[in-house]
């Protein structure tokens, strides 16, 4: 996508033989568009806990280069082995992550010792290109339904679609998941406008969706995360779209904290509500998504300060509760599929259930 006419994607190596990547610093955004360089498996586990990177595909693809980082000292297997795990426990939602780190070790495992470097360069590579075209398929699928509200609708108006937290371009290596949909039905003239939340505790919705979908034209408005409601019951929303860190086996989806909240009001609002995925987010060997997926619990100051501009136009953050008062930050909650429409997957859409992700991935029923 994006910055100023200039196309990038959130992940990229200046070239071949570079044994570096760059990344955007989206703690960063949308005051500032940071380039970073990221050379050592140090630095990248940095980036993803500082949330410098994330986005459950991106965090996948940039943990994949992590670990070849790694290798260029020592590409033995218990190097290998030691690499993973340091990665992997960087963030432990968002199962991208394990995804793309298993890939390369079994791809690396069947290497000699001093071929994995160049194998791991070509295999996170190839991860990345998966990704882009992984999520142009999604849009693709995704976009048929909003295609379908709008000729429901008799191409008046515009089609109003609610969206949490961040599932752009710039949380995967390009075109997002949810968002995918969205810019595609924008290009092709569809009047699209988006309702932007997650507004607290991070402010993904307001500090990077509305940035994104601004950059691309996209008419969105921001809105606290409790209005969501509301404009559901108002009849102001045609569909909810999503992205997400896991999902189970049975189609329960863990996503940004307060999902889950959006997914009952539409429910109750007969508001279709669609998650978007790579099928590199389904995690094939958990069903019960509150059961088991671990929620990640982050920094009580996420929840005790927000950062923002003030009115000198400087950024810097302020402290929103009493000096003395502790806070808790689970990052992620669990929606149960009962609660959803359905999946868009690269392979097409189905229902949020066992039977619905089987139809579309029978190999994995075998593998697992
Ligand atoms: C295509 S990104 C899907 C999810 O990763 C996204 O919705 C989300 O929850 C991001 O969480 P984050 O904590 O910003 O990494």
């Amino acid at each position: 996508m994006k910055i100023n006419g200039i196309s990038y994607r959130s992940l990229w190596r200046p070239s071949d033989d570079d044994r570096s990547i760059r990344i955007f610093d989206q703690t960063r955004f949308p005051w500032n568009v940071e380039i970073l360089e990221l050379r050592d498996a140090d630095a990248v586990a940095e980036a993803i806990t500082t949330m410098q990177v994330r986005g459950a595909p991106l965090i996948g693809a940039v943990a994949a280069y992590g670990l070849v980082f790694a290798l260029q000292d020592d590409a033995s297997d218990e190097a290998l082995d030691k690499a993973a795990a340091f990665l992997i426990a960087t963030r432990p939602t968002a199962i991208n992550l394990r995804w793309a780190i298993e890939r390369m070790v079994a791809h690396l495992k069947a290497v000699p010792a001093d071929e994995r470097v160049a194998a791991g360069y070509a295999e996170a590579d190839a991860i990345c290109d998966e990704d882009v075209q992984t999520n142009e398929a999604i849009g693709r699928h995704g976009l048929e339904l909003i295609r379908e509200i709008w000729e429901r609708k008799g191409k008046q108006g515009q089609v109003n679609l609610l969206t949490h937290c961040n599932a752009g371009w710039i949380a995967t290596v390009d075109w997002g998941t949810a968002l995918a949909p969205i810019y595609m039905a924008h290009d092709e003239g569809i009047p699209v406008h988006v309702w932007v939340d997650e507004t607290r505790p991070r402010n993904q919705g307001s500090l990077l969706t509305a940035w994104e979908l601004g950059s691309h034209g996209v008419p969105h408005t921001v809105i606290a995360d409790n209005a969501g409601g509301h404009y559901m019951q108002a009849g102001r929303v045609d569909m909810v779209i999503v992205g997400t860190d896991r999902v189970t086996a049975q189609g329960d989806v863990a996503n940004k904290i307060g999902t889950y909240l959006k997914a009952l009001a539409a429910h109750d609002n007969n508001v279709p509500f669609w998650v978007a995925l790579p099928s590199s987010t389904i995690d094939w060997r958990v069903r019960d998504g509150v059961k088991d997926i671990p929620i990640e619990e982050r920094s009580a100051d996420e929840v005790l300060f927000m950062t923002g501009l003030d009115s000198n136009g400087e950024a810097g953050r302020v402290r929103i509760a009493p000096l003395n008062s502790p806070a808790a930050n689970p990052a992620f909650d669990v929606t149960p599929a009962r609660l959803m429409t359905g999946l868009i997957t690269e392979r097409g859409r189905c229902d949020a259930s066992e039977a619905g992700l089987q139809s579309l991935f029978p190999e994995q029923t075998k593998a697992h």
